[in-house]
């Protein structure tokens, strides 16, 4: 009580000088900010940046409190309490959150030239006063107030050593963020320099610590150059779904030794997936403390984006749940500002400042230009011999089918032959000059840049063989090979800064894939051009949207995924039996009995508190399970089998797995893929499998379930079965059913064969599935919901692209010249100015991600309804076509969709290409055609011919 008093005291007469120094009482934030200076932190994990600080390491940076500490807490908690209206517990929650805050906050204020806790007496209140700025190590500000430009010395220090003089727009920021253990999301054009916004911090937290960056891309194939791409002093390895095993426990061995700073990481390596099963990486445990990790391409992550990955998703629930990262960076060159919010939200960046390190969308060394050739080969040619492009050394031009490459590269083989290229003076860029990695890799450059030009053009695609694609990219590489016709598959992590033209002979599919796209030319911040040929009969629209249509999923395929999705269980049926036989008068002991069993035989009342709760927002599992009979089961789809049945690709699937988990009543929980069919194989015979039931209850009920099923058990010697269900119907943990399953195979207990110590017994996991837990209560109108809903969500996709689309093809129209006669020696400054401006109004604009109500409402305009028109007059001739192709193909099943995807060219896991496009009577035959009318069409043959 005496120390209570004591407090109190000493506390009110702190209220009584903020009373006089603010002129007002102290609210809720004052009394919690007191409160949280009493209890200072004696001891700090010293020597590191703050960041890594992470769940791993802050346990152990709380301060040990005496017992004089402990009462004095006490009792201010109990005054505060009683200010707060909160209770003991609440008050501690709040004062040890702000305290680990706090604690990163005073560090990095050390590492900036402050000091710890200075000006903080022990009741000194919570004053700004003697508190360093993170940002400049000045005192009576925070960081977010900071006006100074100043960077610790050893910022710059850094810098130097990177080889640079200054930062680039955006850098600084960025830098100084992850510094401060910030999530932060840069959105720079191609070629600004957004990978010294990781290197940079990754450099100076390895400096302080034993840790390490990740860094996660998408860009598998090139991914061993990105390694060899980054600065000496940066130790780094990569680990991704293209090594071999051999490879992947080297690479991780080294990062256990910490002998890396940067780990390079695919996607699919991190989270699983793909073919590659569960992630590669080692528990948390195992590994060095993660510093930050940083996720290019970033747009990936938002499910709206012109590039959405559903692993990606998953990617920051691991970073944060198994490796316990605090600190992202997600780095983007395409995003508009919608975008970069929704990503914002997905990495958890609650501060607007933490997204708002964008730069314009189109750097100002590019001139653009677009035109409405009737005869584009021969506009081409032209093109590349007038004033603007006849002197540029280093080309691209972009097509976006892979035949189309090699026919235009012969065509400018043949008509560039004897071409001379015009003169051309170009001085070396200002900031590589001076700096060590900038000159070596200028004096290669000029090295390579040397060889006179010997090939004029050449095609690059996918389809091509890697060692065809190597050759082509190095000869473009080093000035031997002037221009390249590719797909978009070329230019992705292209290092090569003086790339002076960008030619899209086709429309690009959006504007993040154009801004991308000519981003890789004129690198060197010197003057670039890029034309764009626009066709007049809006042939490339109808191209680019089969790409559309071929990610779309009609009614009937989604709910066949939901029957998958969501089978039907007892929970319900064992609820009502409880509840009746709760209501009943008088209970029989029989009955009382029963009802034990099901409360323990009910695997999803137990599963429930075994159950972590995940995520964050929204509605979520756990909300729902409150008012649910049944509280979810784990499942599992073999991705293989369900690609096959479905006839849709993995990446879809996922997708649709995606949208279910990202709905407001989270669906379904996506957990890691794992093997979900179980083989066994007992040497031993019958016997020793009736031995091992005894031993190990999973293999019991695996075999009771199959006698259940009625199929003879006596003579069996080999079990097949769903370990997850399995699993998930004992109530028992996955990991250790498989644990027990493997471990039989060892057993000396189960019985020994051949005297080698093995057990007779052969145990093997196959097919990679989908797991995830979900419920089997749901309604038939529940069902009904969930299919609306994510076939709406899928249709809502498809119109979003396909308004996205129309917009881009009227935006680049608005621009264009007649042909491209009018701009291939001059340019219309204004032109090009318009058109950036359009992209800027793009990117910068704030709207909505769903534009598929714009699209609807654009259906009727004109254009529309000339289409519609069309339809109705060829409607008869695509039904005879229809009609034929069924007959020619009567021994084969097809879905209105099937049909409509061959009719627009777009090959499907049940339907390739290879196969179907054989035949050209049909494929690709009704192009320009609305995809869905076709579908309907396909359907009411399909109807009337069965
Ligand atoms: N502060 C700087 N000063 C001078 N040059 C820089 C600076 N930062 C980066 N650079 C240079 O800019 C070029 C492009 O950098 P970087 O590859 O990081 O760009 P990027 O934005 O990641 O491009 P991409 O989107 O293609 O990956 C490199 O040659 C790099 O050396």
């Amino acid at each position: 009580m005496d120390r209570y008093n004591d407090v109190k005291i000493l506390l009110k007469k702190w209220e009584q000088s903020f009373f006089q120094t603010n002129n007002r009482k102290p609210n809720k934030v004052s009394y919690i900010n007191q409160y949280s200076g009493i209890f200072q932190p004696s001891t700090a994990e010293s020597g590191c940046w703050g960041s890594h600080l992470n769940r791993k390491s802050l346990p152990a940076a709380v301060p040990k409190l005496s017992s004089d500490d402990k009462e004095t807490l006490k009792a201010s908690a109990q005054y505060f309490g009683m200010k707060l209206k909160t209770n003991l517990g609440a008050l501690t929650k709040v004062n040890v959150t702000y305290t680990m805050y706090m604690q990163k906050f005073q560090l990095k204020g050390e590492r900036f030239g402050g000091g710890v806790g200075r000006g903080r007496g022990r009741f000194g209140g919570f004053s700004r006063q003697g508190d360093t700025c993170y940002k400049c190590g000045g005192t009576g500000h925070w960081a977010r107030d900071c006006r100074g430009r100043d960077v610790p010395p050893e910022v710059y220090e850094a810098l130097r050593d990177f080889g640079y003089k200054s930062f680039r727009p955006g850098q600084e920021t960025a830098i100084m963020r992850i510094l401060s253990g910030l999530s932060t999301l840069v959105v720079l054009s191609t070629g600004m320099g957004k990978s010294l916004c990781y290197q940079l911090p990754a450099y100076l937290y390895a400096q302080r610590s034993k840790c390490i960056t990740l860094v996660v891309s998408p860009l598998v194939s090139l991914m061993d150059d990105q390694l060899s791409g980054l600065p000496p002093m940066l130790k780094a390895a990569c680990i991704h779904s293209n090594m071999s095993k051999k490879q992947r426990e080297a690479a991780i061995e080294k990062v256990k030794a910490g002998q890396v700073h940067v780990l390079l990481l695919s996607p699919e390596a991190l989270v699983g997936g793909g073919h590659s099963g569960s992630g590669c990486l080692p528990p948390a445990d195992q590994l060095p403390p993660v510093a930050f990790a940083c996720i290019d391409e970033a747009h990936c992550v938002s499910e709206w984006s012109h590039n959405f990955r559903p692993c990606y998703l998953r990617l920051c629930k691991v970073l944060r749940d198994r490796l316990g990262v605090r600190c992202l960076l997600g780095l983007t060159a395409t995003a508009t500002l919608s975008t970069a919010l929704d990503i914002g939200r997905h990495l958890d960046i609650s501060d607007q400042d933490g997204i708002a390190v964008r730069s314009a969308a189109v750097p100002h060394n590019l001139q653009l230009s677009v035109s409405m050739d009737k005869d584009k080969e021969q506009a081409l040619v032209s093109l590349l011999k007038g004033e603007r492009f006849g002197a540029l050394e280093s080309v691209i031009v972009y097509c976006t089918r892979r035949e189309e490459t090699s026919r235009i590269a012969a065509l400018l083989r043949t008509c560039l032959q004897g071409v001379m290229l015009r003169e051309s003076s170009k001085p070396a860029p200002e900031d590589e000059e001076d700096n060590p990695v900038g000159k070596k890799k200028k004096a290669l450059a000029r090295k390579k840049i040397r060889k006179p030009l010997k090939w004029i053009a050449e095609a690059y695609h996918a389809g091509m063989s890697a060692s065809e694609r190597r050759r082509v990219q190095n000869n473009f590489m080093c000035g031997e090979l002037r221009v390249v016709v590719a797909t978009v598959a070329f230019g992705m992590g292209l290092d090569k800064s003086d790339v002076r033209g960008i030619v899209h002979y086709n429309m690009p599919k959006s504007f993040e894939s154009y801004v991308q796209e000519i981003g890789r030319a004129g690198r060197d911040g010197h003057p670039a051009h890029c034309h764009l040929f626009l066709d007049p009969e809006g042939a490339d629209l109808h191209e680019l949207r089969r790409h559309i249509y071929a990610d779309t999923v009609d009614f009937y395929t989604v709910k066949k995924l939901v029957q998958k999705v969501f089978p039907p269980c007892k929970c319900r049926q064992i609820q009502q039996k409880q509840q009746d036989l709760a209501q009943a008068a008088e209970v029989s002991d029989s009955e009382l009995l029963e009802m034990e069993f099901c409360e323990n035989t009910d695997p999803h009342q137990q599963q429930l508190t075994e159950t972590p709760e995940e995520g964050d927002g929204g509605l979520k599992l756990s909300d729902v399970r409150e008012q649910r009979a049944c509280h979810t089961h784990e499942r599992a789809i073999p991705v293989q089998e369900t690609v096959e049945t479905l006839d849709i690709t993995e990446e879809s699937l996922e997708t649709l797995l995606c949208y279910l988990e990202l709905h407001p009543q989270q669906w379904v929980e996506l957990l890691h893929p794992t093997l979900s069919i179980c083989k066994m194989q007992f040497y031993g015979g019958p016997q020793q499998l009736r031995k091992i039931t005894k031993l190990c209850p999973p293999v019991a009920v695996a075999l009771a379930r199959k006698r259940m099923a009625g199929e003879r058990v006596e003579s069996c010697d080999t079990l097949e079965f769903d370990v997850v269900e399995l699993a998930d119907t004992m109530g028992w943990q996955l990991p250790l059913v498989k644990r027990g399953l493997r471990q039989l195979q060892w057993g000396s207990d189960t019985g020994s064969y051949g005297g080698t110590g093995r057990s007779g017994v052969h145990v093997e996991f196959s097919a990679l599935s989908f797991y995830f837990r979900s419920y089997g209560d749901l309604t038939a109108d529940e069902l009904d919901a969930v299919c609306a809903f994510l076939h709406g969500r899928v249709m809502a996709q498809e119109r979003t692209q396909l308004y996205q689309l129309k917009t881009c093809f009227k935006a680049f129209r608005s621009v264009a010249y007649r042909n491209c006669s009018l701009c291939m020696d001059d340019l219309e400054e204004s032109r090009s100015q318009a058109l950036k401006e359009l992209l800027r109004h793009y990117f910068d604009k704030r709207r909505n991600l769903d534009l598929s109500k714009h699209y609807q409402e654009e259906e009727e305009d004109e254009e529309e309804e000339l289409n519609k028109c069309k339809m109705r007059d060829w409607e008869a001739q695509i039904c005879a076509d229809i009609r034929g192709f069924l007959s020619s193909r009567s021994d084969e099943k097809f879905s209105g969709r099937a049909v409509a995807r061959i009719f627009h060219g777009i090959g499907s896991p049940c339907y390739p290409a290879q196969t179907y496009g054989r035949d050209r009577r049909y494929w690709r035959k009704y192009i320009q055609f609305d995809f869905n009318e076709i579908i309907r069409l396909a359907t009411q043959e399909i109807i009337r011919t069965r």
